[in-house]
């Protein structure tokens, strides 16, 4: 059977900064070896229906309903990195990103969901957020900082190539989605988020970088079986 063929544009190229190329840096291997995640993730229904548009409203707005969910307690894994980082500079990225996805909650909550709907989380939204918070409590800081990178980083790639394919974002029914994930700004944060784990994983020892690499793994597939469950209405077997 042949594969589907994604309507995002092919992946951009891995632009971390590396200090010297010829040792892969954390997050760039990470990143190749979770390609098979994301090629999933381009394929995806969800985001192909998002790409053109033709994504149902009601499966927008299921997904919508579980993202508020998921981002007040992705919030408070990113404030578990702000009080567990070591340096002033990442306390300060990292309390403000946990601000910001507490924020950007109430934003796109109050554009697309009706106030009066009570959503309950979905398996999936439970797995998820029950595993950063997991993290957050019994992980080092080291394995919490790549957990949340997916996060940022699968967002970005996403919103950025989503971005460049869509001509008028005025006139797109998921338009403000596709700005809020294409941003530049969006982008700076990825690449900070990156730093950090790099700069941890270079000072941690092999056992502890490979549990990186496991939280990283898990959470990209995570992110997978979100768009997945909200594209399903999942809902609970019994
Ligand atoms: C599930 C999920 N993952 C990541 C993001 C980007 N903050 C999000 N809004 N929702």
């Amino acid at each position: 059977m042949p594969s589907p063929t994604p309507v995002l544009s092919p992946a951009s190229a891995v632009d971390a900064p590396n200090d010297d190329p010829s040792t892969p840096t954390f997050s760039q291997t990470a990143w190749r070896r979770t390609a098979e995640i994301r090629r999933a993730i381009d394929v995806h229904p969800f985001l192909t229906g998002l790409a053109d548009g033709s994504l149902a409203r009601e499966t927008f707005v299921e997904y919508m309903r579980q993202d508020a969910l998921y981002l007040v307690d992705y919030g408070r894994a990113l404030a578990s990195c702000a009080q567990r980082a070591v340096d002033a500079e990442d306390v300060i990225f990292w309390s403000g990103s946990a601000e910001g996805a507490v924020r950007e909650e109430r934003s796109l909550h109050a554009t697309h969901i009706d106030g009066l709907a009570v959503a309950s989380r979905s398996p999936t939204t439970t797995a998820y957020t029950s595993y950063l918070l997991a993290v957050s409590a019994r992980g080092s800081y080291a394995e919490l900082v790549a957990a949340v990178l997916p996060c940022f980083w699968i967002y970005d790639d996403v919103g950025r190539r989503l971005r460049a394919s869509v001509d008028d974002l005025a006139n797109h029914p998921y338009g403000d989605w596709i700005s809020t994930y294409g941003d530049p700004a969006f982008t700076a944060a990825t690449r900070t988020a990156r730093r950090v784990a790099d700069r941890v994983a270079h000072c941690a020892d092999a056992g502890t970088v490979e549990r990186m690499h496991a939280a990283f793994a898990q959470a990209s597939r995570y992110e997978w079986m979100f768009w997945d469950a909200a594209y399903r209405h999942e809902t609970w077997p019994v």
